[in-house]
C-alpha cells in the first residue's frame, strides 16, 4: 500500500563512534556522569553521525501543513481558516517558528501537504494529492494513493533539505484539528481509549475535550480500529492527516540518509510513533526535545522510549518545541568536543 522505500532499512548506529564518545565523556574534566543527559545526547549523536565530533550546527526546519475534515465535528477552538492564514504567516516571518528559525540560523521551508488552499501560496511549496482530508467520523480520511503521495511529499522535502548537508532535522506541522487526528492515530496504535490521549489542543474546555474523545472512540469502532492488529498503514489512511503522513515519511527518509530528527510535540511524536511501527530501524534516529502540555504526549513519548530534555508547558506545535530544545543539543555537542580531558588539564582523576 505504501511505497516500498518506506520499509527499507535505515543505516545502523556506529558502535565504534558511540564507544569512543562514551570513553571521551569519562575522560573530560568533570565527575563521571555530571553532565547528566547532555552526555547521552552527545554520545547518541556521535554514533548516529559516525563521528568523534557530534554536531547540531546545520538544522533546517520543515513545516508541513494540512487540513482535517474532522473539524466539521467541532473539535478545535479555532476556525479551519487559520491553517491557510498561518501558512502565509510562516512565509512572511511572523509565526513563532519563523522567529525561532531566525534566532537559530535555520532555514524554514513550509510545505502545503494538504491544506484547503485552492491555489499555491507565495513562498510555500505545494505538494499535495488533495485539499484536506475527509471527515473520518463519516468515512476514511484518505485513499491509499493519497496516503502514498503524502509519504512521497515527506521524502521529497527531505531530499531538498539533504542538499544543505544537515546535522539534524526539525519537522513541524500546522493544521487546525490535527490534535484530534493525532489522538485518533495514537489511540489506535497504542490500543488505548481516546479519553487517555485526547487533550485540549488549541484550548477546548473540558466538555470540548470529552466531545473530542467521543468523536474519536466512535470513529475507531466504526472503522474497526479498536481491535488490536490494525496496521499503521490502515490507521494512517483511515484516521490520518496529510501533514502527519508527510512527517512520517520525512522521518523515515531522513533516517535512511543517516539524518536524525529532533522530535517536536504531540503531533510530530504521533507521526514518529507511526514511523517506528512501519520501519523500526528508524527508531534510533528519533531524538528527544520537549514534552508538551497536550495530555497524550507523555504516553506517546513513553511508547517511543524517548525521554524529553525539557518540559515547558508548550502547546504550540510548528516544530517550536524542538527548536527551543536545539540550543541544549548544541551545548551538549560543544561540551563534548571542547572540554579538556583530565590528562590535558593536569587535573587528578578519581582513583581507579
Ligand atoms: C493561531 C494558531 C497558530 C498555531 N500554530 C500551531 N498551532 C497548533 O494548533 C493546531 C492543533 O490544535 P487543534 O487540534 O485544537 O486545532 C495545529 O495547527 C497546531 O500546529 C496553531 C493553532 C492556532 C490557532
Ligand atoms: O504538542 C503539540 O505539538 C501541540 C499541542 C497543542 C496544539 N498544537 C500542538
Amino acid at each position: 500500500m505504501l511505497p516500498h522505500w518506506v520499509y527499507e532499512k535505515c543505516p545502523g548506529i556506529s558502535t565504534a563512534h558511540r564507544e569512543a564518545a562514551i570513553a571521551r565523556q569519562a575522560q573530560l574534566t568533570k565527575p563521571t556522569g555530571a553532565l547528566g543527559r547532555l552526555e547521552q545526547v552527545a554520545i547518541d549523536l556521535a554514533g548516529l553521525q559516525e563521528t568523534v565530533q557530534p554536531r547540531a550546527a546545520r538544522v533546517p526546519i520543515i513545516v508541513f501543513a494540512g487540513d482535517h475534515g474532522i473539524v466539521a465535528q467541532g473539535v478545535s477552538a479555532y476556525p479551519q481558516e487559520v491553517t491557510i492564514a498561518m501558512m502565509s504567516n510562516f512565509a512572511a516571518g511572523g509565526a513563532a517558528i519563523s522567529v525561532l528559525a531566525r534566532e537559530l540560523g535555520s532555514s524554514l521551508e513550509v510545505v502545503d501537504a494538504g491544506s484547503l488552499a485552492q491555489s499555491p501560496i507565495s513562498g510555500i511549496v505545494t505538494d499535495k494529492p488533495r485539499c484536506g482530508t475527509r471527515d473520518f467520523s463519516v468515512e476514511a480520511a484518505l485513499g491509499p494513493a493519497e496516503l502514498a503521495f503524502a509519504f512521497e511529499c515527506g521524502q521529497r522535502a527531505v531530499a531538498r533539505a539533504a542538499a544543505k548537508q544537515p546535522d539534524l532535522l526539525i519537522l513541524g506541522e500546522m493544521g487546525i484539528g490535527n490534535t484530534t487526528t493525532s489522538a485518533a492515530i495514537a489511540a489506535s496504535l497504542l490500543g488505548v481509549s481516546a479519553d487517555e490521549i485526547a487533550g485540549s489542543g488549541t484550548g477546548v474546555d473540558a466538555a470540548g475535550r470529552a466531545r473530542k474523545a467521543r468523536v474519536i472512540d466512535d470513529a475507531l469502532s466504526r472503522h474497526g480500529l479498536t481491535k488490536a492488529g490494525a496496521s499503521p498503514e490502515q490507521t494512517l489512511r483511515t484516521v490520518g492527516g496529510l501533514e502527519i503522513a508527510a512527517i512520517c515519511g520525512a522521518i523515515i527518509a531522513a533516517a535512511q540518509r543517516r539524518i536524525p530528527t529532533l522530535i517536536d510535540g504531540f503531533i510530530v511524536s504521533v507521526a514518529a510513533l507511526a514511523a517506528a511501527r512501519l520501519n523500526p530501524s528508524c527508531q534510533p534516529f528519533l531524538l528527544p526535545s520537549h514534552q508538551s502540555a497536550e495530555q497524550g504526549h507523555r504516553l506517546v513519548l513513553r511508547a517511543l522510549n524517548i525521554q524529553p530534555l525539557v518540559s515547558l508547558d508548550l502547546r504550540l506545535g510548528e516544530g517550536s518545541g524542538a527548536a527551543i530544545a536545539l540550543p541544549l543539543v548544541r551545548l551538549a555537542c560543544a561540551l563534548h568536543n571542547g572540554m579538556a580531558t583530565f590528562a590535558q588539564a593536569n587535573v587528578p582523576d578519581r582513583p581507579a
